[in-house]
């Protein structure tokens, strides 16, 4: 599978104090972090912290208060200085660089989102979020024109005029990350962006930041505090104590298969009603198409997969019409036909807070992954059986192999090359990265992630399978493929 490193962090350790070496060479001789506070009344912030963040996850660090969370992330763009060890970014090695470089790396690809939110009190949405770009000197038109389209990106599209002082506290959160994504930054860093806001408001952020991963394919790395946001947000997850990480892992791997005693009792506080639930358990659901596209974009989409059905959707809102099955896409494109005509309407689909109990029987009699819908019928991810068997370990509840057995697929991708259509008149460029066919090229399942998990690994390429919450790379098709009737959902 093919994982592109977008950050790097090598040995790194931050020493608060006078006389750091001295601090090295007493963590070199194995003292802990308290043993070198009374010897020399230095902290260590962080001790030799390796890890790597995929291109498009979200990076979870969380620790209790004091385990060096932020520490870390304010090393990432230097904002604190590492004691030693190198931080690298699509290979370069931030540590080495000069002001100058530091500055240019940090403006294209980092931008910061903070908890208390950072704002400018007297000033305008507009003039808060276009104030990164103000003082890079960007002309007042370009730096409004990008501005309104990172304030439209996090929902606050009609408020540029508001005042920061009339806004609510979550209103206040999305101007910050419209401010960061403003930059159009590859690397989002989060420090506790939502611990300030209400539960509700909360967990609408944490709704809000997945679905805008899905549309912005940005790497985040987010430092949480909270263990149930961390498994709700996270592709994968550091857990830190007394600035060393204990365990790396996705959500499941966490709480099924905890690194010591320390990150068991870490997760032996998380509130298994919220596990137990379909939502708790679900992937994202990318890859999902148009009902407006044709059955040549869905051919390429399940073959960039490596996938043999995909679900259908309809409008921004995503609305879950049906999912197709390749045999039936590639009979339309022969004779000429819809998407929507070959679309199993009846897929069985689930709402988010449906106990896994109930879940099981209907994965077990599905041949696809289930969709989980809210009441306005949007899709908002699937479930693989995988994701049910490893939350079930984790509460005890029912034994493994009570689980029944799913059923096969009915059908296979063929080996067929899709027929030649006809040049369109009008072309639209399929471009990932604006989300025609709703499928982000990084996301953590698909339909495709339960042929993956062991019911059809013979139509399913090396490199398209999704595991461990680090899913295939699509290609990148925007110059391969072109459709007219491609819309975003
Ligand atoms: N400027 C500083 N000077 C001295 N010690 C510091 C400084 N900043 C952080 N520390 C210490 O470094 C360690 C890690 O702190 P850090 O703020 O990174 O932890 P955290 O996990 O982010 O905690 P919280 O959740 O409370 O913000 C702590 O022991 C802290 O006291």
């Amino acid at each position: 599978m093919d994982k592109n490193i977008k950050l790097e962090v090598r040995n790194i350790t931050k020493v608060f104090g006078k006389h750091p070496q001295k601090v090295i060479s007493l963590l070199n001789e194995g003292l802990s972090k308290s043993e070198i506070f009374g010897k020399t009344k230095q902290t260590v912030g962080l001790n030799n912290v390796n890890f790597e963040v995929y291109d498009g996850e979200i990076f979870v660090i969380m620790g209790l208060s004091g385990s060096g969370k932020s520490t870390l992330l304010r090393c990432l763009n230097r904002l604190i200085e590492p004691t030693k060890g190198e931080i690298l970014i699509d290979g370069q090695n931030i540590t080495d660089m000069d002001p100058e470089e530091l500055r240019s790396t940090r403006r294209s690809k980092l931008g910061m989102v903070f908890q208390n939110f950072a704002l400018l009190p007297h000033r305008s949405v507009l003039d808060n979020v276009a104030y990164g770009l103000e003082i890079q000197g960007i002309p007042k038109e370009e730096r409004y024109l990008k501005a309104l389209e990172a304030i439209e990106t996090v929902g606050l599209k009609g408020q540029e005029n508001s005042r920061i002082t009339q806004l609510s506290g979550g209103m206040k959160q999305r101007v910050g990350l419209a401010r960061a994504l403003a930059n159009d930054p590859d690397i989002l860093l989060m420090d506790e962006a939502f611990s300030a806001l209400d539960p509700l408001i909360r967990s609408d952020m944490q709704d809000e930041l997945l679905s805008l991963e899905d549309r912005v394919q940005k790497t985040i790395i987010f430092v949480s505090h909270d263990l149930d946001e961390a498994l709700k947000i996270g592709d994968r997850i550091a857990l830190m104590k007394d600035g060393e990480i204990v365990q790396i892992g996705t959500p499941e791997e966490i709480l099924t298969e905890p690194a010591d005693s320390y990150v068991s009792r870490f997760v032996a506080g998380v509130d298994r009603s919220k596990i137990l639930t379909a939502e708790s358990v679900m992937k994202r659901p990318d890859p999902f198409i148009s009902i407006n596209s044709g059955p040549r974009v869905a051919i390429q989409l399940m073959k960039d997969y490596g996938i043999s059905s995909i679900y259908v959707v309809e409008g921004k809102n995503r609305r879950l019409k049906g999912i197709v099955m390749i045999g039936d896409v590639l009979e339309a494109l022969k004779k000429g036909k819809s998407l929507e005509s070959v679309m199993i309407p009846d897929t069985p689909r689930v709402a988010p807070e449906m106990p896994l109990k109930e879940v099981i029987p209907l994965i077990a009699d599905s041949q696809y992954p289930l969709a989980v819908v809210n009441d306005s019928g949007k899709l908002l991810g699937i479930i693989v059986r995988a994701s049910v068997l490893g939350a079930l370990a984790i509460s005890g509840e029912i034994e493994q192999d009570e689980v029944p057995e799913e059923k096969p697929p009915e059908e296979k991708p063929p080996e067929e090359k899709p027929p030649e259509e006809k040049p369109p008149e009008k072309t639209v460029s399929i471009d990932k990265n604006e989300g025609e066919a709703g499928s982000p090229p990084e996301g953590s399942g698909s339909p495709g992630s339960i042929i993956n998990n062991g019911i059809d690994n013979g139509s399913v390429p090396a490199e398209a399978g999704a595991k461990n919450g680090a899913p295939a790379k699509a290609p990148d098709r925007s110059d391969t493929m072109q459709d007219p009737e491609v819309k975003t959902c």
